[in-house]
């Protein structure tokens, strides 16, 4: 396991320390108190403002709405009941498996 990985574990794991944290000193316990479609909204808008970083040039705004995006993300995650390893598993079953062969398959 890398150290990149590593990060991602730690926050998750501190995400989920926070689900019975007060929403007044925590911002993660905050989200999980608005709920679902808002945790969900966020990873949408983090999404679009790192594109948005991207097409705009910005390689600093492009690392740091990437960091709101992976929280964000992993937040929902823990709202949906997914533990981080099960999307790392996904992603190591499709290690060697080229993308062009897998969207042909799709197609049959
Ligand atoms: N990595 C993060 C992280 N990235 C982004 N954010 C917060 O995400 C928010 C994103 O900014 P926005 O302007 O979109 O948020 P906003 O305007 O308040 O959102 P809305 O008005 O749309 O609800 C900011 O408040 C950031 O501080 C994060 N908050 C927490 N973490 C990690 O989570 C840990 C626990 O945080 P708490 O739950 O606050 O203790 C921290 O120690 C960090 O490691």
């Amino acid at each position: 396991m890398t150290e990149d990985l590593h990060i991602l574990d730690a926050l998750a794991a501190t995400i989920a320390s926070r689900k019975d944290a007060d929403p007044e000193s925590s911002y993660t316990a905050r989200l999980f108190a608005k709920g679902r479609k808002k945790i969900a909204q966020k990873v949408g808008e983090e999404a679009v403002e790192t594109a948005i970083a991207a097409v705009a040039e910005k390689p600093a705004n492009v690392v740091s709405e990437s960091a709101d995006l992976l929280y964000h993300l992993l937040v929902l995650w823990a709202e949906v009941g997914i533990a981080p390893q099960e999307v790392w598993s996904e992603l190591e079953r499709r290690v060697g498996v080229s993308g062009v062969d897998e969207k042909k398959a799709r197609k049959k």
